[in-house]
């Protein structure tokens, strides 16, 4: 089954990868029994530096609460021991709990420091697991050590909560902890007895055996537990993604014609009307260039509508090509009927283009048995020009370029007229 991210060597590209991680994810979460099996080797690292990223910003929060509990806890059993210590063993015990303590708080240093600085993150399962070595054989060692039978006993109790903590809090894989949780005890049993301490076999094997057992219980469930939310917020993170796209798809389409891809009328007539806010502020001229397929009735019926579409489709793609300048923009305005918006163009600037278009047109070449005036494909052109200023609006440049094109139709078609040229009934493009 694939996994999301990590295609196998040969294989295609996926048309919609995002959909096909979503499916594989939500397969894994309902695929509960078998699921840590089946992580990939890339998910699994996905997962444990989620995790150890976890585990990193909890302890960069609770730093201060760490601390001040240590130091309760320091203040606590100093004193316990001092009572316990005393009459019996005199300074012994007492000195044996200041190393204890104090390579506690070593330990614990590291792990803070590797928790906050950015740079020894990477470091950060490492000082753990070392830490959680260290802490369960040295306080499992000094713990036989004390010479107050009552030290002896507490110091196993603190050594069981010391177990706990490194299965629950450590956040390091299942196991890597049984490593640690096993192999401190085994260490911890080989350095007592050839230490010469003392040591009740049958306590530890009891207490050291059913942490380690109740650690692995408890340290399975919570990673069962993590893996499914893990899967949870990377589904959730891909149908975020999906819906972005999705989004962006349909602005997309809103704004684009289905059969040309150039802009449609809706965003034509939105572009159109900031370039003229922009053009009154500039007082800079709008030109617009109306391109009207000749005698397309007959084309469709000659043809089919589905040739007419590919006409359409290549007359389209010819005035996308055309526009180069980042503000000029092609659009579809109806049937046959496409414009460019040419902001910041005058009357020259719009009817070298105008010509370009036709010309561009006419080098398509697509047959047309039906025309009346050429063997190919023609356009009819109307173009206006306009400064935005309290005479004139938006409407009055469509209406001029309307007229063009009328202007050139009546005119016998496959030509240009220029709305400011109407009067003097001269052509910029003499046919
Ligand atoms: N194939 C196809 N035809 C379309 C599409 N949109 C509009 N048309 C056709 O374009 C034709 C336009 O016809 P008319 O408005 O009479 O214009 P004309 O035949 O080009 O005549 P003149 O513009 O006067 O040269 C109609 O037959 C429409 O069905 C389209 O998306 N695809």
């Amino acid at each position: 089954m694939p996994i999301p991210g990590e295609p196998l060597p040969g294989d295609a590209p996926s048309a919609d990868p995002l959909g096909e991680a979503r499916s594989a994810l939500a397969e894994l979460l309902t695929d509960a029994g078998r699921r840590r099996k089946r992580f990939s080797p890339m998910m699994e690292r996905a997962y444990r530096e989620h995790m150890l990223a976890r585990a990193r910003n909890v302890m960069r929060a609770n730093t201060l609460r760490v601390a001040v509990f240590y130091l309760f806890i320091g203040i606590l059993t100093f004193e316990y021991v001092k009572m316990m210590s005393s009459t019996v063993t005199g300074n012994f015990d007492l000195i044996l709990w200041t190393g204890i303590y104090l390579g506690g708080a070593l330990v614990m240093s590291a792990v803070t420091l590797s928790a906050r600085k950015p740079a020894l993150h990477r470091w950060y399962g490492y000082t753990v697991g070392l830490s959680c070595y260290l802490g369960l054989v040295g306080l499992t060692v000094t713990g036989a050590a004390f010479l107050s039978p009552y030290l002896n006993q507490q110091s196993t109790y603190i050594v069981i909560y010391l177990y706990m903590i490194v299965y629950i809090l450590s956040t390091l894989p299942l196991l890597t902890n049984i490593a640690i949780g096993v192999g401190a005890s085994l260490t911890s049993l080989l350095l007592i007895h050839f230490g010469g301490l003392s040591l009740d076999i049958v306590m530890f094997a009891q207490y050291a055996g059913l942490s380690n057992v109740m650690g692995v219980a408890i340290a399975w469930m919570l990673d069962h537990r993590d893996r499914q939310a893990f899967l949870q917020e990377r589904l959730l993170d891909i149908e975020k993604q999906q819906l972005n796209l999705l989004s962006q798809e349909m602005a997309r389409l809103s704004r684009e014609d289905g059969l040309t891809t150039l802009a449609n009328r809706r965003y034509f007539n939105e572009t159109l009307a900031r370039e003229w806010a922009v053009a009154e502020r500039e007082q800079q001229p709008v030109s617009l260039v109306f391109v009207d397929v000749d005698h397309f009735k007959p084309y469709n019926d000659t043809y089919g509508h589905l040739e007419g579409d590919n006409a359409l489709r290549a007359v389209g793609k010819t005035l996308k090509s055309l526009v180069r300048r980042p503000s000029d923009m092609a659009a579809r305005y109806g049937g046959e009927e496409f414009v460019l918006l040419l902001p910041n163009t005058d009357q020259e600037g719009a009817m070298a283009v105008a010509q370009e278009v036709r010309d561009a047109i006419d080098a398509l070449q697509i047959p047309h048995r039906g025309s009346k005036v050429a063997k190919f494909l023609s356009v009819s052109i109307g173009l206006s020009t306009l400064v935005p200023g309290s005479d004139n609006s938006i409407s009055t440049l469509i209406d001029q370029a309307d007229e063009g094109v009328y202007a050139a139709k009546r005119a016998g078609r496959h030509r240009i007229r220029a709305f400011h040229l109407l009067k003097s009934r001269s052509s910029a493009h003499p046919e």
